[in-house]
């Protein structure tokens, strides 16, 4: 059951647009948390049907369910944004009471889209101010076009992001390009979608664990909004410990995902660190792994937040989480109109009490701030 209480929060996860929409149905059907809800919003009926043709046959053995929204029925008649965002968020606007209803109940949306389209650039931004109004959270996750796509697709890209990301509490961002060089050249145009939306799903999926579950040590939803509150570049990742004694190289493989260029958090302002393992691991390997944290982030002003959560069902014996935030910018990142902001809303509520639930593979995004 769906209910906002003050011991629970409730978490959305939305895919807009296309991009958003083949995300949502992956995710949906793999994910391993019952309790979060799962939706998908176009302006393209067609594109909706066969997210939930995907989600249904995909999930026949999973109770997860993943809701459509079809918006702009009356402006764009279900026959997509042709690529347009401005039609989109008009598409939006029309069917603002379905999206309110949609999210009427929740505490963090977690937002997925493709820039560089029509809906996922433009109905983005009218679900995150909606959520703002409505006191919600918003998590986005944004994906940037291959350069392949064209200078037209990237500029879109570039102003929708330049919107999302003043409007959401976070932004994270994907470059599809960045993707492709860490793959064979010779990938599969929709296999290298599916990486990238893999990579979404883990992290997505380990940020839900995270504040879902109930930690020895807990880092619940007020930490993570903190810690996404600060200003500067973030860095995110997952690393998997196979024994007690590699949690250290859990960390650093959480921070060396050869994905990213820039990937270190020296200077960080706050980060959070979330063990989580099958059993308890040693105070030793433990406390050297924060001490490895330590030496990774050269700087004595960050607040460190640690939580630890057993969990029995974990395939491998640890996954460790690390979100940094508040990185002082890189020289070497990307031009600016490729950073992302932060947030600047308020506080969420309390934790939910849920049990905990694993990833398999460690994988790593970068946030950029305003820098
Ligand atoms: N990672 C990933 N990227 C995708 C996928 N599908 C599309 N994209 C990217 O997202 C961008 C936007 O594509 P869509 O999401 O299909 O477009 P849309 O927002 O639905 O826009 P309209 O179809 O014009 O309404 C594309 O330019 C691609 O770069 C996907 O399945 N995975």
């Amino acid at each position: 059951m769906w209910e906002k209480d003050a011991t629970k929060i409730n978490i959305h996860v939305i895919g807009v647009g296309g991009c958003g929409g083949n995300a949502i149905s992956n995710m949906s059907s793999a994910s391993a948390h019952s309790t979060i809800r799962f939706s998908s919003i176009n302006t393209d009926i067609s594109a909706l049907n066969q997210c939930q043709n995907l989600s249904h046959k995909q999930s026949q053995e999973h109770s997860t369910k993943h809701e459509v929204v079809l918006i702009g029925e009356h402006t764009t008649k279900g026959f997509g944004a042709g690529a347009n965002p401005e039609v989109a968020k008009h598409a939006a606007e029309h069917s603002i009471e379905l999206l309110k209803a949609l999210i009427a109940d929740d505490t963090l949306i977690i937002v997925i889209a493709g820039l560089g389209g029509g809906t996922g650039s433009g109905a983005t931004s009218v679900l995150l101010d909606l959520a703002s109004e409505m006191g919600i959270d918003a998590l986005c996750f944004v994906t940037l076009p291959f350069k392949s796509e064209g200078d037209k697709r990237k500029e879109i890209a570039y102003h929708a992001l330049e919107e999302i990301k003043r409007k959401a509490n976070a932004t994270l961002v994907l470059s599809n390009d960045a993707l492709i060089t860490a793959l064979d050249a010779t990938v599969g145009i929709i296999s290298a979608f599916r990486h990238c939306d893999t990579q979404m799903q883990r992290i997505v999926e380990s940020i839900i664990t995270m504040l879902t579950s109930t930690g020895y040590i807990n880092v619940d939803i007020n930490d993570f909004s903190h810690i996404l509150s600060l200003e500067g570049d973030t860095a995110l990742g997952v690393g998997v410990a196979h024994s007690d004694e590699t949690l250290c190289d859990a960390l650093t493989h959480a921070l060396k995902n050869p994905l990213v260029q820039t990937n270190h958090i020296k200077g960080t302002q706050g980060v959070i660190v979330q063990l989580s393992c099958q059993q308890e691991p040693s105070l030793a390997m433990y406390e050297s792994m924060l001490a490895e944290l330590q030496t990774l982030i050269d700087s004595s002003r960050a607040l460190i937040i640690s939580g630890v959560t057993i969990s029995e069902e974990l395939p491998h014996f640890a996954e460790v989480l690390v979100i940094a935030t508040g990185i002082p910018p890189d020289a070497q990142s990307e031009p600016s109109s490729e950073k992302i902001v932060e947030m600047k809303r308020p506080r969420l509520s309390q934790p939910y009490n849920g049990k905990s639930e694993y990833l398999d593979t460690p994988t790593f995004v970068r946030l950029k701030g305003k820098g």
